[in-house]
């Protein structure tokens, strides 16, 4: 043994009592016993449920799953054949049943989210993660965050948003009339309704378009950048420890760009351009007295000192992620499902020169009006079929058990399992939504109130309880804007419906509903339109 610095080490010997045993293989059982012992406590704990056998030990399986972008159907398929309470990881289990909504999802708060959402949550290195309304766990932060925005929300307020849905409307037709209509040319609709429903939300949010529609591509590649920020988290959020380590450091930070920073970084540049222009005096206003959310928010914050300084950042992150690319999903299933079964759009059309004919002086003009169209029947039956076919968000919406644990369907789960259901198996529900609830079926909804109020609180497309989408009334005077606008206008002709893909990374993406459009004739009634400037 070398000396250091000088002094002389005793050579390493074991104590004599501990000579002549086999230290090795003594040393792999004990820590082999510890393993068997640490995944048999894991195993004993939630014993009861079934599941498959590896969900028991570990979560990689369910991590593999996502990546797959097919876990929706995986997660059904385990549903299938495990019954409504699945294991899917150690600490996780799926619940099928959406009558058990009310007590997973409660409105009360103490049944918070799980650190699945902390992996969605954008990182920087100088700021941290970023909680929104979305994401945070926090119960009482997200009070603090939420209540003072929630009545930008309601319907109340929601409904003078419309101008700028027409607006928005208008140039998309504009731009699909210049293009494809009657030029023989093959577009993917599922491209536009996607620039229309991001379109939309900057010009509630910025008074600005982002320009898809003008320009008929992905500008400044946001919705690219979106769409790989979420494919990055998804399977992350299977096993969010590792986020924390590898996402969510700023050691790993200094290294690549942290996650979410391309869309922190638009969003910060929208809210330093308003904030230069407040100081010149020229906010934007929607010239109706109507401020654009994003003005919105600001006043928010000068009235409330005791809001985080972080906030207008945090609520306009939300817009931009939750509100566009979810409500182009659900446009995307109803045009796909529309086109795939004719029948459907022929009857939805019908019901639309009906209101026109019946109603006084007609639907307006030249796109009916939210009033004209926000209750008719089968409309209504239509978008309630596309939001339950293909909920954006496709991945179990994790909860942690609170203290005491809780019963739920005859099962205890200890406090501090990880509950979730997914929209997508919930909205799947063969005793609620019938045997033919794979299948696009607006009939569904045409049923006597009572079932279908029944299955209107089944759907877990917009979420439940406290944590509900905020956005849904925005949601919906979109769908029930676009939807009768484009079928009072054109005819597509689908071109192969094999082209359809969809993958869920979390959000599910579509693409390939690639069709030829033509101006539909119209009814003397309809000619009678009226200008919208854009
Ligand atoms: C069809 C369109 C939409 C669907 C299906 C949808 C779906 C959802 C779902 C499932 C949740 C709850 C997630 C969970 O529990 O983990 C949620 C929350 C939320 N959504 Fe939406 N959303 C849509 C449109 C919008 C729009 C247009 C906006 C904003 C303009 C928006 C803003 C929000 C916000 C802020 C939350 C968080 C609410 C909270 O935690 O208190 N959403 N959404």
């Amino acid at each position: 043994m070398p000396a250091a610095h000088g002094i002389q080490l005793p050579p390493l010997s074991l104590p004599p009592q501990l000579r002549g045993l086999p230290i090795v293989p003594l040393l792999l059982t004990l820590a082999a016993s510890g393993i068997a012992l640490h995944l048999f406590r894991v195993w004993w704990r939630l014993r009861h449920v079934p599941g498959p056998i590896w969900a028991n030990f570990t979560n990689i399986q369910r991590v593999l799953w996502v990546t797959t972008g097919r876990s929706h159907e995986i997660h059904r398929d385990m549903h299938t054949k495990y019954g409504e309470v699945v294991r899917f990881a150690p600490n996780m289990v799926s619940l099928g049943n959406p009558a058990w909504i009310p007590q997973l999802y409660p409105i009360r708060p103490g049944f918070p989210k799980s650190d699945f959402y902390r992996v969605l949550m954008p990182f920087t290195r100088t700021g941290g993660a970023l909680p929104a309304v979305f994401n945070t766990r926090d119960e009482e932060l997200h009070k603090k965050i939420k209540s003072p925005i929630a009545p930008l929300f309601s319907m109340s307020n929601t409904l003078p948003l419309e101008v700028f849905v027409d607006k928005t409307i208008s140039v998309m037709m504009e731009q699909l009339d210049k293009r494809f209509v009657d030029s023989g040319v093959v577009f993917d609709l599922s491209e536009w309704l996607q620039y229309f429903a991001f379109d939309v939300m900057g010009t509630l949010t910025f008074s600005k378009r982002y320009g898809f529609l003008e320009e008929g591509r992905d500008v400044n590649s946001m919705l690219s950048t979106i769409w790989q920020y979420m494919k990055r988290a998804a399977p992350y959020t299977q096993i969010p420890w590792f986020d924390e380590i590898w996402n969510k450091s700023n050691f790993m930070a200094t290294f690549r760009s942290a996650s979410g920073f391309t869309i922190l970084g638009l969003v910060a540049k929208h809210i330093a351009d308003r904030k230069a222009a407040r100081i010149t005096g020229k906010g934007a206003d929607h010239g109706r007295g109507d401020r654009d959310m994003l003005s919105q928010f600001f006043e928010l914050t000068t009235n409330n000192a005791s809001l985080p300084p972080w906030c207008v950042t945090a609520w306009t992150f939300s817009n931009v992620i939750a509100g566009s690319d979810s409500t182009a999903i659900i446009m995307k299933t109803v045009w796909f499902n529309l086109l795939a079964y004719p029948d459907t759009l022929n009857r939805l059309r019908a019901e639309l020169l009906e209101a026109d004919r019946t109603a006084e002086g007609g639907l307006t003009k030249p796109y009916p009006s939210w009033k004209d169209v926000c209750d008719l029947p089968y409309l209504d039956a239509v978008i309630q079929e596309g939001l339950r076919m293909h909920p954006p968000f496709c991945l179990p919406l994790e909860r942690v058990v609170p203290k005491g644990g809780i019963a739920i369907g005859g099962n205890f789960f200890p406090e501090g399992t990880v509950l979730g259901m997914s929209p997508y198996v919930a909205n799947r529900h063969v005793p609620t939504f019938g045997e033919d609830a794979e299948i696009w079926n607006p009939d569904r909804w045409m049923v006597p109130k009572e079932l279908r109020q029944r299955r209107e609180a089944a759907i877990m497309s917009f979420g439940a309880g406290r944590r509900v989408c905020l956005g849904r009334h925005i949601a919906m005077l979109e769908l029930k804007k676009i939807v009768p606008a484009l079928v009072l206008r054109y005819e597509f002709d689908l071109i192969d419906h094999k082209r359809y893909v969809v993958e869920n990374h979390w959000f599910f993406r579509q693409y390939g509903i690639d069709v030829k459009a033509r101006r539909r004739v119209e009814t003397e009634s309809e000619k009678k339109t009226v200008v919208v400037s854009a």
